[in-house]
């Protein structure tokens, strides 16, 4: 016995020292390599220990890749593709770990005889791993994603009897005209479901009306509530910037809404009481160094109801947190373009609570209750017998803003049909599409100086503001706003950090073509350089994802201030102060979530990879309004990129049903 423990011992100090080396050569998180450590610490020496190890390096690095747990099958059937190594690198661990199961079912009996994995339904105490079925989790995962799947569940199965006279007048009253491509009035179908829940989910891609929908469902919440001075609205959204944006299209929305609703409805004074759009950290009440949120199941959110706009960029466990402090009684409007890319971090949850949305899926009770609230016959094609929150789950299928070909082209991408996509660009002569297939890095600087021959943008325009100065404007603010909003219509887009073709060198390579035709002075802090604030900072109060632009001050001499716009307000912080932060001339297709641009640049790199895939190209192309250029060193990247879906593994769908 003696002897084979040290045997053991040996063992595992040689394949952590191996799984050392594969992170040191950049394969591998140092933090998945050290959790595997400290799980295996947690009992030396026990049978299996060196399997037990290998799963946890993939299972922390697949949560580091924003996957909710591992599913056994992959590591059964040796997982290098998913971890985007070689098979020698996965043959380099296993030579070193020894045999592992070749099976799920040999991989379960494994894992439920490990004493750091609580088997669910098994006596719990407090094991970090969690093994649910074939899916194995880090225990903090695990409990969020039960808490998602229960709750939206359960309130997907709370269903009232709204009154269907008075809610079919309203509605009538609010869409009265017919729908521009003449199918089903969607728009009108979603504020029917969502008045009888106390969960629904509408989604659809950009310009559909998601925020027409909402506004107009707010406004038959205060038409049929008893008491609608009383109703509790909290708008919210992941980041500042998608707050603001929501709170500005409501409110517009809501303006044409108050001439159709005329004055049986006070609707513009109802809706003051809903107050500024807030992000879902400060709606939550975040605090500072620390993870819990001020509301909680035991502390729970004062509101009626709940509008969450960007819901895909939403994790697991700030879903998890907005589930928890939700009171049973609210109704939850999440709303979101299920094709856009998932949040960087773990989950993907709102394509996972929309896997219905695109077929309908739904049942004749559902179907005969849109027909009663909202008139509308939903066609037999999307009837069906999906789950109870496919029942609360309306996408919305016409777009308002992109009929032309960047639509096509969005539609083209989201279809996995490259050929198509070819053909949009080649079929525009409107100047609205450009591809550069065979592009060298300098490509990009020429557009980033301004921007094509057809196709206003650059950042020459807002350079030039801002060397000119604010003489010619009459408030320093009203020159502030005029130079942010010029910055706001073109922007770069990258679809990696690192490399020529990545955010990291096409910042340094920007800055020294704008410096080079006199455009801006490089230093650390500079007039007119753009940044994006990386990092929440309550001191400050700019959040991760913020933009803004770096001005003189213009009450201390010698000093620089960064302007960030909110809605149509002005608002800075001293240069100094703000240690977060990186140039944003060009940014992350990731990043560039819940921001529309004039003009977007969508830039993509020689190497693809894992994560260049179809959800990326679609957000890029997304986020442009009126032009958009790819830019690509090979046509093959891009087709790729088309052919190839973001998979993320989680229970959620099979938790809601
Ligand atoms: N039923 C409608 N009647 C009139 N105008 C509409 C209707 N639906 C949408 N619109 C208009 O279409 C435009 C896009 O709508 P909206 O901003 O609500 O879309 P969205 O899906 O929220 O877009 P985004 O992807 O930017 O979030 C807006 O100008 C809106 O006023």
């Amino acid at each position: 016995m003696q002897h084979n423990a040290q045997l053991d011992t040996l063992q595992m100090d040689a394949l952590f020292s191996h799984i050392d080396g594969v992170a040191e050569a950049g394969h591998l998180r140092r933090l998945s390599a050290a959790f595997a450590r400290f799980i295996g610490t947690l009992d030396e020496g026990a049978p299996n220990a060196s399997a037990v190890a290998v799963a946890c390096v993939v299972l922390s690095e697949l949560e580091g890749r924003g996957h909710s747990c591992l599913m056994l099958f992959e590591l059964a059937s040796e997982p290098s593709q998913l971890l985007g190594w070689s098979e020698e690198l996965w043959h380099g661990v296993l030579a070193v770990s020894g045999p592992l199961p070749d099976s799920v079912a040999g991989w379960r009996a494994l894992l439920a005889g490990a004493p750091q994995v609580w088997t669910v339904g098994a006596a719990d105490v407090r094991q970090p791993l969690v093994l649910d079925g074939d899916r194995l989790y880090l225990r903090r995962y695990w409990r969020d994603e039960s808490l998602v799947g229960e709750k939206i569940a359960a309130r997907a199965q709370d269903l009232t009897n709204p009154p269907l006279a008075q809610v079919r007048l309203w509605l009538d009253i609010l869409f009265d005209q017919p729908t521009q491509d003449g199918g089903p009035d969607w728009q009108k179908v979603a504020c029917a479901i969502a008045l009888r829940g106390k969960v629904a989910i509408i989604t659809g891609g950009p310009g559909t009306g998601k925020t027409y929908t909402v506004a107009s469902l707010l406004t038959l919440l205060f038409a049929v509530s008893p008491q609608p001075e009383q109703l509790r609205i909290a708008l919210a959204a992941p980041t500042g910037k998608a707050a603001a944006r929501l709170k500005q299209s409501i409110d517009k929305a809501l303006e044409g809404l108050a001439a159709k609703a005329g004055d049986a409805l006070p609707l513009l004074e109802l809706a003051r009481r809903m107050g500024a759009a807030r992000t879902l950290h400060s709606l939550l009440g975040a605090r500072p160094d620390t993870r819990a949120f001020a509301h909680h199941a035991g502390n729970p959110l004062d509101v009626d109801v709940l509008i969450v706009d960007e819901a895909s960029m939403v994790h697991l466990e700030m879903m998890a947190s907005v589930l928890d402090a939700l009171p049973p009684t609210a109704i939850l409007i999440l709303l979101g373009d299920k094709d856009q890319l998932a949040s960087v971090e773990a989950g993907a949850v709102l394509g996972d609570l929309c896997h219905d949305a695109q077929a309908g899926g739904y049942t004749p009770a559902t179907i005969a209750y849109a027909q009663a609230a909202s008139g509308v016959a939903i066609p037999p094609a999307f009837a069906g017998a999906a789950g109870a929150l496919a029942q609360q789950t309306v996408m919305l299928r016409h777009s308002h803003r992109f009929s032309g070909p960047i639509g096509e082209l969005a539609l083209a991408v989201n279809g996995g049909r490259p050929d198509l996509a070819k053909a949009c660009f080649a079929g525009d002569s409107g100047g609205q599409l450009a591809w550069s297939v065979s592009a060298q890095p300098d490509e990009v600087l020429r557009l980033a100086l301004r921007g094509r021959a057809d196709a206003p943008g650059g950042y020459q325009p807002y350079l030039a503001l801002v060397n000119a100065g604010e003489a010619a404007y009459a408030q320093h603010d009203d020159w502030v706003r005029a130079v942010l909003h010029a910055f706001e219509s073109f922007r770069i887009l990258c679809a990696v950090r690192e490399g020529e073709w990545g955010v990291a060198g096409l910042n340094t390579a920007i800055e020294l073509r704008l410096e080079k035709e006199g455009l801006i002075r490089r230093s650390e802090w500079y007039v007119g350089r753009p940044v994006m604030v990386t990092r929440n900072d309550y001191g400050t109060g700019v959040f991760n994802g913020d933009i803004g632009l770096t001005l003189r001050d213009p009450a201390r001499p010698g000093s620089l201030r960064v302007y960030f716009l909110e809605g149509e307000n002005v608002r800075s912080v001293l240069a100094t102060r703000l240690r977060h932060v990186e140039t944003a001339f060009a940014m992350t297709v990731h990043k560039s979530q819940g921001s529309e641009f004039r003009h977007t640049v969508l830039v993509l790199p020689q190497e693809g990879g894992a994560m260049l895939a179809r959800e990326l190209v679609y957000t890029g192309i997304t986020r442009a309004r009126d032009f958009f250029t790819l830019v690509s060193p090979t046509q093959a990247v891009l087709f790729d990129a088309i052919l190839r879906r973001t998979q993320r593994a989680s229970g959620l769908r099979g938790l809601i049903g």
